[in-house]
């Protein structure tokens, strides 16, 4: 169906300026591959010295505010994340709609913001272990999806990136077939929502405990068109055999 594997880095609140050459590193595995978009959303005191040196990798932000300014303090506009060199942005993540209790109509309007400031968007989606447990991550996760999907979606500027809450930085994952099961029914639900032209061009990421051992695995389902990789992604020894995997 065309659509070129998308693996980023997330490395949420890690990362000083010393860990720079690590972004170089990952930049240069990304050259490597030219077949996988490859990229790292970094802290936002980041976002200028790795977009210097990152090379064939973009540089994302983690989150930006909904609104375009005003009285919030401590918070980042998109504008501001793209004016300090962020192509794109991640929205939604599970530890922002559980710290900073963001609902997903916060969740759509942030990504509507990003849109309009021209950074690309990953949106992410993912359920409670209770959840899963109870049978209804299904469901959870396709509302989530309805009520985070911010208006005029499309493949040119959105991802989505499933992340089942129990799988983050466990070293547990989904089985094959769960993945395949709700990266499936996410597409179905882009379709109904988007159109299917529009909604078979949509990259849905799997994260949550991707490492060099299960990358091939997951990358190689069915709708799983690339990974959004935490722990793994801050040193370029353990992202760029992932990368590889995508490739
Ligand atoms: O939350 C994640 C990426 O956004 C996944 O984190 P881990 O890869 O560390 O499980």
């Amino acid at each position: 169906m065309g659509r070129r594997k998308l693996v980023v880095g997330n490395w949420k609140m890690n990362g000083l300026r010393a860990q720079l050459g690590e972004v170089e590193a990952i930049g240069r595995a990304a050259g490597e591959h030219p077949a996988v978009e490859v990229g790292l959303c970094v802290p936002a005191t980041l976002i200028e010295p790795a977009r210097a040196v990152a090379g064939a990798a973009f540089i994302g932000a983690q989150d930006c505010h909904g609104a375009r300014s005003g009285a919030h303090t401590g918070c980042l506009s998109a504008e501001m994340v793209r004016e300090a060199g962020a192509g794109w942005v991640i929205v939604g993540h599970s530890e922002r709609r559980t710290d900073q209790h963001e609902s997903s109509a916060d969740v759509a309007a942030k990504a509507l913001a990003a849109r309009e400031a021209g950074l690309k968007v990953i949106l992410c989606l993912g359920e409670s272990l209770d959840t899963r447990d109870g049978g209804k991550a299904l469901d959870f996760v396709l509302e989530q999806l309805a009520r985070s999907l911010p208006e005029g979606a499309g493949a040119d500027w959105l991802s989505i990136a499933y992340e089942p809450i129990w799988a983050i930085g466990t070293g547990r994952i989904p089985t094959m077939e769960q993945i395949e099961e709700m990266h499936g029914a996410i597409r179905g639900a882009l379709r109904e929502a988007l159109g299917a032209d529009a909604a078979d061009g949509v990259r849905i990421l799997y994260g949550g405990s991707v490492n060099a051992g299960n990358a091939a695995d997951i990358f190689a389902l069915p709708d799983v068109d690339g990974g959004l990789v935490g722990g793994a992604s801050l040193k370029a020894e353990s992202f760029a055999p992932i990368i590889a995997a995508a490739a």
